[in-house]
């Protein structure tokens, strides 16, 4: 959890005075009941009316100064706790942005976003708390034991027994709370992850009536949530009676001590109402010092989430960022050599096995094969979404990990299977990887994709706000948006991942022909569940369970592979 402090660092000031004004506020309240004592011992006993009048004044003015000190530390301890979050929340978000998709995929999108949101707010919360909280409570404990010290020394006994039963007892529950936080923060990631799953298929959910399912599935985990949540407030629970058990034993004797020695006349009675004064405020601190206790264990359990975040080794694309003499994608060649590859490394379970072929400049590769076979897997290696598990991907003859990322990103345009567009207006969206692009560009890669049709059909036309993921579009029209984004980069390799299965076939024609015009010098790999989608292919990769069976022109298939034949003999007049 230390580590994290050092996003403190930039606010240091903030932190520095936040606990510095608590300390002047803490000072204030512990001098009212010495002024107290001295009103008891020296003006009601003595029945001195000017003692009384001369206090009340330095009464007053101790608490105004108390009261701007407080003021003043929550403003500074505000300041020192938000910046921290949003500095935090800023870093973890730029780390997720740097991790492979393998370690996204690890975590989860529903624990990502616990620990974004829950997690950074356990921790940003926790500055306040230390910075306000835990160092009034600090400072009340030290500064009572020195006034209580002060006034009987002997009666303070009762203290020095009493403080290491109270830590010890705190050091045992927290032991207790830290894995039970740690859990709580998990379920509270499964109950995310079903509300993520539900709100982003709620169109299926509602399609196959599977509302009842759903809401079952959810409750589940919240109820889960609500199980491991109430185990660690049974043992919080159980620490205030018995901290008070501890606080009021020690009341008793003090009256009682201080009974004895008020009688013996070692101890004025305005003395001893002080020193209750003192004791009390002593241990409420302490009591709430305990309690402070358990909301930092459940915050390590957060820091310990971030910090797995933030620790995760970014994706071996990042040191290349900073050198200098990395290769630029200059022709598109692409060469796969024996390329093997597997998800979770193991090769035994390999979903692609000794994959060899090259495309040429220019050339437009099909790739078919039936749900399954590794074709969207094959074309994520390009652009390294995942690395290798055995074998070369090159371009150009160089190996794809030796590029620049942002070169590796704007030489290998991809449009994925399923078309995610962002909040934003058209425009936005088709110059997504090009904010700077011209209207031009714009307008001729929106009619290569056979887009700019139905976009100038809208009522403000590029200027049209879409939804949520393009909610307001229709599939064919989000991919053809997806086509239009990626036409604009002018990749030397252009990837098309079964991406106009919602366009119809006239359309998809439509711009399979422009593709040839516009990216004629790419290398074009086209993925398509349609024969009609690749069948104008230069070559065309046949994959059956992660192997290369076949390779050759549509006609030559429909000659020798009995898979790519069947495919062609479904599909007709389809
Ligand atoms: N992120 C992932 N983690 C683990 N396994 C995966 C992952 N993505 C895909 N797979 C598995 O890899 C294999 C190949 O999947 P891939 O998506 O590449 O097939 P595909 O040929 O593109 O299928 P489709 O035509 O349905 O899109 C499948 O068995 C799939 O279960």
């Amino acid at each position: 959890m230390l580590t994290l402090t050092r996003f403190l660092k930039k606010y240091w000031l903030s932190a520095v005075l936040a606990p510095l004004f608590m300390l002047l506020e803490v000072c204030m309240d512990l001098l009212q009941p010495r002024f107290m004592a001295g009103i008891v011992n020296d003006g009601i006993m003595k029945g001195d009316l000017g003692h009384i009048a001369n206090t009340a004044p330095m009464m007053l003015l101790a608490a105004l100064i108390g009261l701007i000190a407080g003021a003043s530390c929550t403003v500074f301890a505000t300041i020192a706790s938000q910046s921290f979050g949003a500095d935090l929340r800023q870093e973890l978000f730029q780390k997720i942005q740097s991790l492979s998709l393998r370690s996204l995929d690890r975590f989860g999108s529903g624990s990502i976003v616990t620990r974004l949101t829950g997690d950074i707010m356990q921790i940003q919360s926790l500055v306040l708390l230390i910075l306000r909280i835990f160092a009034r409570d600090t400072f009340i404990i030290i500064g009572s034991l020195v006034m209580a010290f002060s006034i009987s020394p002997r009666l303070s006994i009762i203290l020095l027994a009493m403080i290491p039963l109270l830590i010890a007892f705190l050091v045992i529950t927290t032991r207790f709370t830290i894995p039970l936080y740690s859990k709580m923060q998990n379920r509270l990631d499964q109950v995310n992850t079903v509300m993520q799953e539900n709100l982003s298929g709620i169109r299926v959910v509602k399609a196959f009536v599977r509302s009842d399912y759903e809401e079952e599935r959810f409750n589940q985990s919240n109820t889960n949530l609500m199980q491991a949540s109430l185990k660690a407030a049974k043992i919080v629970a159980l620490n205030t009676p018995l901290m008070s058990i501890i606080l009021n034993f020690s009341i008793v004797a003090a009256l009682w001590y201080g009974g004895m020695l008020s009688e013996q006349d070692s101890l004025s009675v305005g003395s001893l109402a002080a020193f209750l004064t003192y004791i009390t405020q002593l241990l409420f601190s302490t009591l709430g010092l305990g309690n402070q206790l358990m909301t930092i264990s459940r915050a390590k359990a957060s820091a310990d989430r971030i910090n797995e975040v933030l620790e995760t080794q970014a994706d071996k694309l990042v040191p290349s960022l900073t050198n200098k003499c990395t290769p630029t994608i200059r022709e598109g060649r692409l060469q796969f050599e024996h390329v093997s590859f597997s998800y979770d490394g193991d090769l035994e379970k390999a979903v692609l096995r000794d994959i060899h072929f090259t495309a040429e400049p220019g050339e437009t590769i099909g790739i078919v094969g039936v749900n399954g076979a590794g074709k969207s897997t094959l074309v994520s290696l390009i652009p390294r979404f995942y690395e290798v598990s055995a074998g070369t991907v090159r371009i150009d003859s160089q190996p794809v990990n030796e590029f620049d990322p942002r070169e590796l990103y704007s030489g290998v345009g991809m449009v994925l299977q399923q078309s995610l567009l962002f909040s934003g207006t058209i425009r936005d969206n088709i110059c997504y990887g090009k904010p700077d692009a011209t209207e031009a560009d714009i307008e001729a890669a929106a009619k290569a994709a056979q887009a700019h049709g139905f976009i100038m059909k809208l009522e403000n036309g590029y200027d049209t706000v879409l939804g949520q993921r393009g909610v307001n579009l229709s599939g064919g029209q989000k991919q053809r948006l997806s086509i239009a984004r990626t036409l604009l980069l002018k990749p030397k390799i252009v990837i098309l991942d079964d991406c106009t299965s919602a366009v119809d076939l006239n359309t998809d024609l439509l711009i399979r022909k422009s593709l040839e015009t516009i990216m004629k010098s790419s290398t074009c790999l086209i993925i398509g569940q349609r024969i009609a989608s690749v069948e104008h292919a230069d070559r065309i990769i046949v994959l059956e369970d992660g192997q290369i069976t076949a390779v050759g022109t549509h006609r030559e298939l429909l000659g020798y592979s009995k898979l790519y034949r069947q495919m062609a003999l479904s599909q007709q007049g389809a």
